[in-house]
């Protein structure tokens, strides 16, 4: 562990196939290897697990129980994002798996602490419904259910905010995520070949500078031909809006130096925070 503002974090950009059983093996090597490099903080990219295609979400689905409900015959995903992140003391962002609940499929993150604990679990909060004529049509709610929350959770560095892929076009999402003290927001996403080049970079630097804090976003890797294919280059951004480590399409784990220190100092010195007219306009949590 580094300083109090200082930590190493790794994006895990997997190739995912439709055997889980392989796919949870491939993020387990990679989750091994960040760790053996210094990171202190892992994230796996969106629907790492499955396909990301709506009529594989139900047949992947597991259910995600507390932690000492957790075993490795029901919840083979789960149990080895918590297993493995307190065999190496990391904080692990599980990138997303298809969450089976009541009947009810969600597109979820499980966020495990160094004690193999899951620390919070945020459901994508607004689905992929998406019609871009000629280009892509997508849409979750075929089969996937919405989340209803936000989702900060505490590491001995900064608060980190969680979101997944389509939630970074919300704005407001972000910047709740930021006033409940959020100082990372980090976002397993899967954008494709048409939104990919245009919004990825984009949309994370803009919820980087909008909010003063870093933003991650983690990606699978680009599949097999036939299926969605994944944009890949999973980043990270800091608060000046600069992308400080990427990578292109293929398998890859990209790590960053964050000190949580730069977003201390974009806030002093541009303070937009304390600027903000709420006597005009104002954001809540309803
Ligand atoms: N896959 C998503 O949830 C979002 C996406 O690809 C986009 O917003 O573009």
């Amino acid at each position: 562990m580094k300083s109090a503002t200082k930590f190493k974090v790794a994006l895990c950009q997997l190739a995912v196939g439709d055997k889980k059983a392989v796919n949870i093996q491939r993020a387990k090597a990679a989750i091994e290897e960040a760790a053996r490099n210094g990171a202190n903080v892992v994230s796996l990219p969106e629907c790492w697990n499955s396909p990301y295609a709506t009529t594989s979400f139900p047949q992947y689905a597991e259910e995600i129980p507390s932690t000492a409900q957790v075993n490795e015959k029901d919840h083979p995903s789960t149990y080895m994002v918590l297993s493995l992140a307190k065999s190496l003391g990391i904080y692990l962002v599980g990138g997303s798996i298809p969450e089976r609940d009541n009947g009810k499929v969600y597109n979820t993150c499980v966020v495990a602490g160094p004690d193999g604990t899951l620390l919070t679990k945020h459901r994508k909060v607004h689905l992929f419904d998406i019609d871009v004529p000629g280009k892509i049509t997508f849409k979750e709610s075929d089969t996937l259910s919405a989340g209803n929350q936000v989702t900060v959770f505490d590491t001995p560095w900064c608060k980190i905010g969680v979101g997944i892929c389509y939630d970074i076009r919300f704005p407001e999402l972000s910047m709740l995520m930021k006033n409940a003290g959020a100082k990372f927001l980090m976002f397993p996403g899967a954008f494709n070949l048409t939104t990919g080049p245009a919004h990825w970079e984009l949309l994370q630097r803009a919820r980087a500078v909008d909010n003063q804090l870093y933003v991650a976003a983690t990606s699978p890797a680009r599949g097999p031909e036939g299926g969605y294919q994944a944009w890949g280059h999973s980043s990270v951004v800091s608060p000046w809006g600069e992308v400080v480590a990427t990578t292109e399409h293929g398998e890859a784990i990209v790590y960053a130096d964050i000190d949580i220190e730069n977003a201390n100092e974009m806030r002093r010195n541009i303070p937009t925070t304390l600027q903000a007219r709420k006597d005009i306009y104002k954001l809540e949590l309803v």
